[in-house]
């Protein structure tokens, strides 16, 4: 049964006792990363790379949100390039790769709060996906589209490189056909003023875009162990996700200028245009390849742990789990969600990446199950951490007056051309080489 084998060595093994078949070129992986970059969040979430106040209004005109958007997706996409191409040169999925920069007891750390932000991420894309379904026909109820968004990403999950390769076949040009028609739509109606304000907020908005393309970070090599060669994956990934995440996100903002800001209302444009509806269900749709990316990893996150574990099982197991949680709870604080995913994975890339590439990892890492522990890493990645909360120390009340109380305490007062994440992760960059040297 010739046949039976090759589809094995096809697909990805069900634990991570056998090795990753090294399968993806660069257009498998370009289509993949480039799906990825679009998202109905580029929509409902476009608000926040104008940096909303705390009554959620928003600081920034349009057209520095444009800018403050691009900026910060091609910096996170760079970022992303960084997490990508460990992956293809390891063929390690990315928590197994964290063993070798924390030892692999360690690596539990990160790779317990990967899955928190994947299960946040499955059941918000399902939330998502259900509310635009509803804004296209609002007379099915809202749990017939959960829950058909649920099973169709459990499928998904099943056969991952096939689902991959589905996306670059049919999917990756419809959206692309879908993107074009609505700019050309949307440029036809009279946009109001896009550079109304001041410009002050620029580095909030520019580090909200760029935690959505971090939150990828601990999930790329999941899919580039896969890819054929390092610099295949670093360029898919780096350009392939930036450039459409940018084009997503302005039409995102664009809409939100036609409806004067009222995050709300903002698939409306969509729907109002001729056609609207067809080319808005081709988005809706392709959704569920984010739902599927992030349950896959999931299940790849957590074999880290149980590396025995059979990952259809768990697939099945997180997609169920996801649906129940979509049927339960609305999106809640979006904003705050981000910039916590900022400030713990960008500092963590800032703290692979020097290792990695400046550090013992150009020695090649042990990421074997007895790795031993690097605490001097995990120091470094809480500086950086640290860095983050106190130039940008976000909006949940008793959380930020702590860390403006450090602010004070330590004389430090955040300006407005200080950002975030450019500053956390050379902090924790900077502190893991220091600390990599020190113990030579
Ligand atoms: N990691 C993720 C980033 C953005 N959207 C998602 O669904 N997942």
């Amino acid at each position: 049964m010739p046949s039976a084998v090759e589809t094995r060595a096809d697909e990805v093994p069900y634990t991570l006792d056998e090795p990753a078949p090294k399968v993806l070129g660069f257009w498998d992986q370009s289509a993949f990363w480039a799906n990825l970059g679009v998202s109905l969040f580029a929509f409902s979430g476009a608000y926040t790379v104008l940096a909303p106040d705390a009554a959620g209004r928003p600081t920034l005109p349009i057209l520095a949100g444009i800018v403050a958007m691009a900026v910060g997706t091609a910096l996170g996409g760079l970022m992303l390039g960084l997490a990508a191409a460990p992956g293809a040169k390891t063929g390690q999925p990315a928590m197994v790769l964290l063993r070798g920069l924390f030892g692999a007891r360690l690596s539990y750390v990160p790779t317990v709060l990967n899955i928190a932000q994947l299960v946040g991420w499955g059941t918000f894309e399902l939330i998502v996906i259900a509310d635009a379904a509803r804004a296209l026909w609002d007379d099915v109820p809202r749990w017939v589209f959960v829950v058909a968004a649920g099973v169709l990403t459990t499928a998904l999950t099943i056969r991952p490189l096939g689902s991959v390769r589905l996306l670059r076949r049919y999917v990756t040009a419809a959206v692309l056909i879908a993107l074009v028609y609505f700019y050309v739509q949307f440029l036809r109606e009279p946009l109001p003023d896009l550079n109304h304000g001041s410009w002050s907020g620029f580095w909030t908005g520019a580090d909200a875009a760029l935690a959505v393309s971090i939150s990828w970070v601990p999930v790329a090599a999941d899919y580039t162990r896969h890819s054929r060669t390092p610099r295949a994956a670093f360029g898919a990934a780096a350009v392939g996700y930036s450039v459409t995440q940018i084009f997503a996100y302005v039409l995102g903002l664009l809409a939100l200028a036609l409806v004067a800001g009222d995050s709300t209302k903002v698939f409306d444009p969509f729907l109002h245009v001729s056609l609207g509806v067809a080319f808005f269900a081709v988005f809706v749709l392709r959704e569920a390849d984010q739902s599927f990316a992030n349950v896959y990893s999931t299940a790849v996150s957590i074999q880290n742990l149980v590396p025995r574990a059979d990952r259809r099982v768990l697939s099945v197991a997180l997609g169920t789990g996801i649906t129940v949680l979509a049927l339960v709870f609305d999106i809640g604080d979006y904003q705050s969600f981000l910039s916590l995913i900022g400030s713990v994975f960008v500092p963590l890339l800032g703290v692979l990446a020097a290792d990695f590439f400046l550090g013992a990892g150009r020695r090649g890492w042990d990421t074997g199950r007895a790795a031993p522990a690097r605490w001097s890493m995990i120091v470094a990645w809480a500086a950086g951490f640290a860095v983050y909360q106190l130039v940008y120390p976000g909006g949940v009340g008793w959380w930020a007056r702590g860390w403006t109380h450090v602010q004070s305490w330590l004389h430090f007062t955040p300006q407005t051309w200080m950002s975030a994440s450019l500053l956390s992760f050379a902090v924790a960059g900077a502190a893991a080489l220091l600390a990599g040297r020190t113990r030579r």
